[in-house]
């Protein structure tokens, strides 16, 4: 089982992932997209890779804004599998807004 990051662990993953914030027990990211219909494309992409790596991120639409949610339920907190997530979740609204 995955194990929870230290918050040293943390605050260096942080460094990496720039867009993302720690709010408690999870990492966060708030993505504006150009339009309704892309930010459901993100979405649906990004479901696709949570359903294959079985990790899956809490995620809230309004309109064209999501704000994206890694933390590991079964653990109460993050992990590596978080910080693997949401450098995913960049890679798609990357390909998506660039
Ligand atoms: C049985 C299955 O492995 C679990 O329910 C998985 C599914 N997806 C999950 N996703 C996340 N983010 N945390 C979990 O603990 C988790 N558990």
């Amino acid at each position: 089982m995955t194990e929870l990051l230290t918050d040293t662990q943390v605050a260096e993953a942080l460094q990496h992932l720039p867009e993302w914030r720690q709010e408690g027990r999870r990492l966060s990211r708030t993505v504006e997209f150009a339009s309704f219909p892309q930010a459901i494309q993100a979405v649906t992409r990004i479901a696709e890779i949570a359903e294959s790596e079985n990790h899956h991120p809490d995620m809230d639409i309004r309109w064209r804004t999501v704000v994206f949610h890694c933390t590991t339920h079964s653990q109460g907190g993050i992990t590596a599998n978080d910080t693997s997530l949401a450098r995913e979740i960049d890679n798609v609204v990357e390909q998506l807004t660039s």
